[in-house]
């Protein structure tokens, strides 16, 4: 039996794109690029520091409002896509500043294009791959990583960010692996209420 939590409104089917949580992912798509300008051109700042911290915690934002008026098939796309092109972004705007190593953040890339592809084509057919737990556990590492290369006050300190990378190397192939050895099991038709959410 599934319980269904007494607080949630089923205001949006599973079809629906046009959804509060579809509008602030789509913000945190719309302004990271700003935040990627701001990081090439001084890699360490309060400025970025402060701006990827709002959009960090924004990603939990949109997942509370899946979860709050219904998870859809398009949350559960879009959603995972925009945390990719926000920390896919970031790590490789570190790179380029001299801040992070190429390996580590190439390993994170191949997963989360796999990823990203295998959702694709899943979807073709209607089906819907929404973050599991360890996959949003390793996204906060991603950002957590991210969040200590661009602090000031540990860029005397850089082996802390590289630390935080390699953990999150070693989250992100893990969970890419789970979702990859469940196969369609990872998946959900989302007719009903998903059991995993998107967030
Ligand atoms: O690893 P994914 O592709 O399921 O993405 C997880 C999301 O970033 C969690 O918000």
């Amino acid at each position: 039996m599934t319980v269904e939590p007494a607080e949630v409104d089923d205001r949006y089917g599973p079809s629906a794109l046009a959804t509060p949580a579809n509008a602030v992912t789509i913000i945190r798509l719309l302004v990271s690029p700003a935040l990627l300008v701001m990081i090439l051109r001084e890699p360490s700042s309060w400025a970025a520091v402060v701006m990827w911290f709002v959009l960090a915690v924004t990603d939990g934002i949109d997942g509370a409002l899946a979860r709050r008026f219904g998870t859809t098939r398009s949350g559960a796309f879009l959603d995972p896509l925009a945390d990719k092109v926000l920390v896919l972004g970031a790590l490789f705007a570190l790179v380029a500043a001299g801040r992070f190593a190429w390996l580590p953040v190439a390993l994170i890339a191949l997963r989360e294009v796999a990823i990203s592809v295998y959702r694709t084509h899943l979807g073709r057919s209607g089906l819907a791959v929404p973050a599991r737990t360890l996959a949003k556990v390793k996204t906060v590492v991603q950002e957590v990583a991210v969040f200590l290369a661009l602090l000031p006050l540990t860029v005397d300190h850089p082996a802390l960010a590289d630390i935080a990378l390699w953990l999150a190397v070693a989250l992100t192939l893990v969970s890419g692996a789970q979702y990859l050895l469940d196969g369609r099991g990872a998946a959900t038709t989302l007719g009903h209420r998903a059991q995993r959410t998107a967030g």
